[in-house]
């Protein structure tokens, strides 16, 4: 990753500038695959009810947050039916604005919009049930992802989680010079997580995606 990324600043201000310039919308987050949105909810909707409960080792549904939010496409159809309250964290102000229409009447269990860079965010400490990280660890630096990781870790509730999904490199690390980011491949996500004093405690693969686009790996981390 060092030898990816020469220019920190350069990588972070280029990929807020690609971001201001995407539509708002369901297509806009997903790099013209507003198609696979369902799919997507519904593997994440199973995958997560397995942790979700009362009692010992179970996760809380009070409250979660949704990183790298954009228009609130997680929070509106996994997170807000599941949690009580909902926060969001996005570097993008026009999504979180999107975000409000786009939500509808259950965004009014929205606690917070954080208009943040996940470099620079740090969860409320104890808050979180469940931390949600899709779709944007490819735009933090290893050092930072590995900071925002133990940020995270502190902002969990007992029995809390967290969850990353993200496209997967089947090599080494891939820059993709149009909106800014990496792709790891996931040997190095599994070490940047336990270099954050993390454990992976459940993996999957994402399945029923088209062929053309990378693998999907959800990682529940505690
Ligand atoms: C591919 S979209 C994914 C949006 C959402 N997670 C989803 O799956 O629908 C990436 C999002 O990350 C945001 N983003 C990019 N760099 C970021 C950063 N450094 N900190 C926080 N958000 C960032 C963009 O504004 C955009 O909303």
């Amino acid at each position: 990753m060092v030898d990816v990324v020469e220019d920190e600043t350069a990588f972070y201000s280029k990929a807020e500038q690609y971001w201001q310039d995407v539509q708002p919308t369901v297509d806009g987050m997903l790099g013209g695959y507003g198609s696979i949105s369902t799919v997507d909810i519904n593997s994440s909707k199973k995958f997560l009810q397995k942790f979700l409960g009362e009692g010992k080792g179970k996760t809380g549904t009070g409250c979660a947050l949704d990183c790298g939010a954009g228009i609130g496409r997680i929070t509106k159809r996994l997170l807000l039916p599941l949690f009580r309250t909902v926060d969001l964290v996005d570097v993008t102000q026009e999504f979180l604005d999107k975000a409000c229409s786009y939500l509808g009447e259950e965004g009014k269990r929205v606690g917070n919009f954080f208009c943040c860079g996940l470099q620079d965010f740090e969860p409320q400490p104890g808050r979180y049930d469940v931390i949600w990280i899709q779709w944007v660890i490819g735009h933090l630096t290893d050092e930072h992802l590995v900071s925002f990781l133990q940020r995270c870790r502190a902002g969990l509730s007992p029995g809390g989680l967290i969850v990353v999904k993200d496209n997967v490199a089947y090599e080494g690390v891939v820059l993709d010079e149009v909106d800014s980011s990496v792709c790891r491949e996931l040997p190095l996500v599994r070490e940047l997580v336990l270099r954050a004093g993390l454990q992976v405690i459940r993996e999957e693969r994402q399945e029923n995606f088209p062929e053309e686009i990378y693998q999907v790996y959800t990682l529940a981390l505690r």
